[in-house]
């Protein structure tokens, strides 16, 4: 069997045209422009890329980006600060703070200071609260994304059985109650699962969120199942003789693609579906705070 590819490039362009309509009413029709202020604290070139794509797809969706730095060196109480005066700011409707923040600060802290309407991000414990009690959460853009190319691949996902590997507040936990939303049956596997192999080969939808390069082998998939890859990690690759590095998943794709019926690359999967459902986000925030209705935007 060999695995259709989830296009999650493709996609996410789908998701930004549709966002980039949306600016264009709300500029319109309202006067508002929406915006999307992303704070970053001392440098983490892991995420680099991620910052690049996001301002610049942020510009091309006729957003304002605002755009912050901030040295490793600073305060928590300086960056508390930023939040509270971007709370304050009316051009400001989303506010992300780049995670992980400098081991001396409180990430937690931090995230509760963020007003929950403009938590963009969804990380806020009022968002996790309304996601966990089916309320109107603002919903984590990584696993937004990755239902969204769920219900696109498969369409009606109830009964099926869903597995999450990784156990996190931003992926795997909010994964798993958008999964039991949609009526699948869903287990949350972690280091400690015993006989990981046999409870993904039991799943129908594998999502991979467990940040180890290719852990999840390509004989564990169940035939036909459709496997979601959130890992990006950078490994060495010797082989390409440049001395540059390569991105892979936390599946090993070639394996996996051998079972799958449809899986995601790496790159070029998720991480692009992440970054249009932050944008998506930004334009729903923007809506509730002004009583706009979304739905009727376009
Ligand atoms: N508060 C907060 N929210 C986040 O959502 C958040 C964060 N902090 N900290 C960093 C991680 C990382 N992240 C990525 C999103 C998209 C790609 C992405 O688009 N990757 C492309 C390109 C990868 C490449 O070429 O390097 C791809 O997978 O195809 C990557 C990484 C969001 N994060």
């Amino acid at each position: 069997m060999s695995a259709k590819i989830i296009d999650g490039k493709a996609f996410s362009q789908t998701v930004r045209d549709a966002v980039a309509r949306d600016v264009t009413t709300l500029k319109d029709k309202h006067g508002i422009t929406p915006g999307l202020a992303v704070v970053i604290v001392g440098e983490d070139p892991a995420s680099q890329v991620y910052v690049r794509n996001k301002v610049k797809q942020t510009a091309e969706s006729g957003m304002n980006g605002f755009h912050f730095e901030m040295p490793a060196t600073a305060s928590e109480e300086d960056v508390l600060n930023k939040v509270r005066e971007l709370n304050a700011d009316d051009r400001v409707n989303g506010i992300l703070v780049q995670l992980p923040l400098p081991k001396h600060m409180d990430e937690a802290k931090v995230i509760e200071t963020i007003a929950p309407e403009k938590d963009v991000d969804g990380f806020h414990v009022i968002n996790t609260g309304l996601l966990a009690t089916g309320g109107n959460a603002m919903v984590p853009c990584t696993p937004l994304g990755c239902i969204m190319m769920l219900k696109d691949t498969l369409g009606d996902l109830s009964g099926m059985k869903a597995i999450v590997v990784g156990r996190s507040n931003i992926v795997g936990k909010p994964m798993a109650q958008l999964l039991l939303d949609e009526n699948c049956t869903v287990t949350i596997a972690h280091s400690r699962t015993k006989d990981l192999a046999a409870e993904v080969k039991a799943a129908d939808i594998v999502v991979a969120a467990v940040g180890r390069p290719e852990m999840i082998k390509g004989d564990w998939i169940k035939d036909g199942a459709t496997v979601i890859d959130v890992g990006i990690n950078r490994i060495p690759a010797p082989e390409r003789g440049d001395g540059k590095s390569r991105l892979v998943g936390d599946v090993d794709y070639e394996g996996a693609a051998q079972h799958a019926g449809a899986i995601t690359p790496v790159p070029g999967g998720v991480g692009p579906m992440t970054i249009a459902c932050l944008l998506r986000n930004t334009v729903t925030a923007t809506c509730r705070q002004n009583g706009i209705d979304c739905d009727t935007l376009q």
